[in-house]
Formats: structure tokens, sequence, C-alpha cells
């Protein structure tokens, strides 16, 4: 198909639709004024002209790239190009945090203290407190329940939420004062305006939508910053009590530690906990709609881990049992849906040129997540849930989640951590806690179908089911919980 080319310093862009640049505005926002939209839009736009595509927010290119080889070529083999993140305004968002830190020191810096402290974070200590809990809740509301049918989403998202607050605030953090977080972090994402978090708003039009929303957003972010204050302060008078197992470290005690001032650890702790909780609770709930839909895959996944937990010679190094199964389940579900459907917003700090095309020197640079993973050429019947591909000969096998630049091209066959400098430093994290929690929920309860499941996206910065997950829980005998 004809396209709008565009040359800067005499090299083509990346092909683009023939839609027309507004001053100001450029060509993106017109078309496509929500997130929802756009991805519809990307994916024919990438039937249409090809795995790398441009469209104008205002007057910057901003370039999508849904091929794998593209992708790997930028983000893992030309990884420093590629770490930049566009400047911020940080209206509704956290300024402070890791992802939006310019690729330098103080991005190092803050990345390897997150980095170091969830590598060696008490995740057993965390897990079985939270799994407990969850399961008595799941208990106690599938009893309550006419036909023991429920919608499990809001107990898998505070059970998720809890197990990454005590990470990230301590054991024993003041439960009434935490109990109001989840709360002012709903207020603030409600008043977010997503395509500006993915940089794709002219500066002057997200001021505009901004302005309106100002008194609110502030006083919700004062909200916010009330608590978390109180919950560091709770935490640093924990520490010098000495108290039980407040004295695990959590992730504010490496922030006090770095000495850094109140703004930055609250933005730092909201990253924390925005960046972990709801992408993996997502996640969480797509892997049970996934076990409740394929009634035979969740028998076959409660035998293999049964047959697992017999005998020592199943266990890691640090205790975990090995269900490969269980492995295969969660990868199958972050590949068909992964909770990020784009990465955050990336840039280059010079022009690149690739197959021809040039990639210039700040323009917005995003890849296609899900695109990657649901790629014809990589993956067999990719809109279907097998997890056996991902089994020992499975086309899936020894793929890695965030196919760094040691890996050939062709082993970017899906990226739901993102790859290279800036990947998602908690895929480590999330993978172990997903598939801790699944194998505790599939061993204690049977996920039946109530009707049809629907398996419909709501589309957004994490892509939730459209229609939370209603399930029938039947309470198995018990077992104890495993991390
Ligand atoms: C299933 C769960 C998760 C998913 C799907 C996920 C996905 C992602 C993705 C796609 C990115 C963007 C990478 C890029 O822009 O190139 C990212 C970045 C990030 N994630 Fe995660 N994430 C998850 C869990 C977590 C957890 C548990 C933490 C921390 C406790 C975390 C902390 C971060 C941070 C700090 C960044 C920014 C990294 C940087 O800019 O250097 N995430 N994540």
């Amino acid at each position: 198909r004809q396209h709008g080319k565009c040359y800067i310093g005499g090299s083509p862009l990346p092909p683009g639709p023939p839609w027309p640049r507004l001053p100001l505005l450029g060509n993106l926002l017109y078309r496509c004024p929500t997130t929802a939209s756009l991805f519809d839009a990307l994916r024919r736009l990438h039937a249409d002209y090809g795995p790398v595509v441009t469209l104008w927010a205002g007057s910057k290119p901003a370039i999508f790239i849904a091929g794998r080889e593209a992708a790997h070529r930028t983000l893992a083999r030309n990884g420093a190009t590629f770490a930049h993140r566009p400047p911020s305004w940080s209206f509704g968002l956290n300024g402070h945090g890791v992802n939006s830190a310019q690729y330098g020191g103080r991005w190092s810096l803050l990345r390897r203290n997150l980095s170091s402290h969830l590598a060696g974070a008490p995740l057993a200590v965390a897990l079985q407190s939270s799994l407990s809990r969850l399961v008595s809740s799941l208990e106690r509301a599938a009893a309550a329940a006419e036909n023991h049918v429920v919608v499990p989403s809001e107990i898998l998202r505070h059970a998720v939420f809890s197990f990454f607050a005590s990470l990230c605030f301590g054991e024993g953090a003041a439960e009434d004062v935490l109990r109001q977080l989840p709360g002012v972090h709903a207020e603030i994402l409600s008043l977010v305006v997503e395509l500006g978090a993915f940089h794709l708003m002219p500066a002057l039009l997200e001021i505009a939508c901004y302005l309106p929303r100002c008194r609110k957003l502030s006083n919700a972010q004062k909200r916010h910053r009330a608590t978390v204050m109180a919950l560091i302060s709770a935490r640093q008078q924990r520490n010098r009590d000495g108290v039980g197992p407040g004295r695990r470290r959590c992730y504010v005690d490496t922030l006090l530690e770095l000495r850094l001032r109140d703004e930055e650890m609250v933005g730092l702790c909201w990253e924390f906990m925005k960046a972990a909780a709801k992408t993996t609770s997502t996640a969480l709930e797509w892997i049970m709609a996934r076990l409740v839909l394929h009634q035979d895959v969740q028998r076959k996944l409660r035998e293999d881990i049964a047959r697992r937990g017999e005998g020592d010679e199943n266990c890691t190094t640090n205790g975990e049992r090995r269900s490969p199964f269980l492995e295969a389940v969660v990868l199958e579900a972050l590949r068909r849906h992964p909770p990020a459907h784009y990465l955050l917003a990336h840039t280059t700090h010079k022009d690149v040129y690739l197959d021809g095309y040039v990639i210039p020197k700040g323009s917005v640079v995003n890849y296609g997540v899900a695109d990657i993973g649901r790629d014809a050429t990589s993956w067999t019947n990719p809109d279907e849930f097998l997890p056996e591909r991902f089994m020992e000969g499975g086309e899936g096998y020894g793929v890695s989640v965030t196919a760094g630049s040691g890996s050939g091209e062709g082993s970017m066959k899906m990226m739901p951590f993102g790859s290279g400098r800036r990947a998602c430093p908690g895929a480590a994290v999330a993978l172990t806690v997903l598939k801790s929690f699944v194998e505790n929920l599939v061993t204690r309860f049977e996920w039946t179908p109530v009707g049809a499941v629907d398996m419909e996206e709501k589309p957004g910065l994490v892509t939730e089911m459209r229609t939370p997950l209603r399930t029938c829980l039947v309470v198995r005998p018990h077992v104890q919980p495993t991390m």
C-alpha cells in the first residue's frame, strides 16, 4: 500500500499511513484518541505496512515495532542506544521511579538497588502468609456464595497486593494505613491520561487535558504521599524498636539507606506497588481464567504438581518444587495474555538506521509485546492456549522471557517483561509468585466454569479481562500450601 512517506535528513522514516498530519496534533491522536483505538489501529497498520510503522505524536515521530527481528536488533543488540526514556512531564505519574529515570548513573543506582532487594527478598515467608490468607478468603467466599459461584478478582488482587506490600513496607506494616493505599492508587490512575503515559500526547494537549483535573490529582497525590510517609515512619519506628518480623529487610529499608528525599521514596514506593501488583494480579487472573476454560489443562496441572511434590529429588536448591507443566502454563498465559501489550516508551539519543529507514533521535519508540508473542512465524496456532509448547521438545522450550543480547534473533519469541537494559527487573519474582499462587490455587480448589468464560480484553496500560472471571470454586481436601 502507498504510504505517507516522510524523510528526516534525507533518509525515509519507517512507513506509515497517509493520514494528514495536523500542526501540533500530528496524526495519531485524532485517529486514535484512546488506548483501545490505538491498539486496534496498530494491528491494522502492521498488517498493511509491515512490522515497523510511524505515526506522529504532535511533531514527534512515534515508531511502533511489532517484529521480533527489529525488536531484537534494537532492544537487545543495540541495548544502550534504545535504553533511554522520553523526557516526562509526569503530571499524574511518578517522576522519581526507575522507569522514568534517564539512562545513566541515577537509573543505574536505583535499578541495582531494586534488583538486589528483589534477589535477596524473603519471598518464601511473605508468600506463605499471603497464600494462607488468600486460601481462607476464597474458602469463605465460596462457602457464602450460592452454589459456590464467586468472582475472585478482588480477592486475588488483594492477595497479590498484600504480598508486594510486605516486600515494600515490611511485614506487619500498619494494616489500617495499608488498606487506604489501593483506593488512592486507583484514584490517581483514574485521573491519568493513558496516551500521555505512553508519551504519545503533544505537550500542549497534555497540559490542556491535565488542567481541569489538576486539583483532584494534586489532592489524590497529597493523600498518597501522606499514606506512604505514614508507612515509612511506622517502618522506621519498628526498626528502632527492633520489632520481630519487621527486621527482615524491606524495600523501604533500602531506600532509607540510600538517604533519598521523601519525594523520591514516595515515588519509588508508588512505582514498586504499581509496577508489581497490578501486572502480577492481572496475569494471575488470566491464568486462572485459562484453567477454568481448559479443564483438561487444570486436571493435568494438578496431577503433575501432585507427582512432583512427592520426593526430595523434585526440589530446586531453594526448596521450590519443580513442575515443568506449571512453568509451561504460566509462560503460555504470559505469551497469550501479556499484561502489558506495549512497553513503556523508549527513545534513542541518536539517529539509528534500520532496514533502510531512520529512527530519528528523540522519537518515541514502542514495541508490540502482544504481537510478538502471537506471531504466526514463531508459534503454531498462536491464538490457542497450548502449554505443552513450553515442555521439552516443544517450540517454546527454553525460550527466554526477556531474550537478551547474547541470544539470537530467532530467540525473541515473546517478551512479556520487555527486553534489553530496561527489561523488567521484577520478572523473576513475578514468575515465582505466579507459579506459587497458581500451584496453591489449583491444589486447594477445583475451578469450574459458570457459563461461557469471556476471554475478551480491556486494553490499557495493563490489559485486563473485559469481564472479571466468574467461577464455581469447590474446596479440595486439605494439602499444606507450598511456596
Ligand atoms: C507479571 C508481572 C510483570 C509484568 C508483566 C511486567 C512487565 C514489565 C514491562 C513490559 C516493563 C517495561 C520494559 C520496557 O519498557 O522495556 C516493565 C518495567 C518495569 N517493571 Fe515490571 N512487570 C511485572 C512485574 C514487576 C515487578 C514484580 C516489579 C517490581 C517489584 C516490576 C518493576 C518494574 C520496573 C521498576 C520497571 C522499569 C524498569 C526500567 O525502566 O529500568 N515489575 N515491567
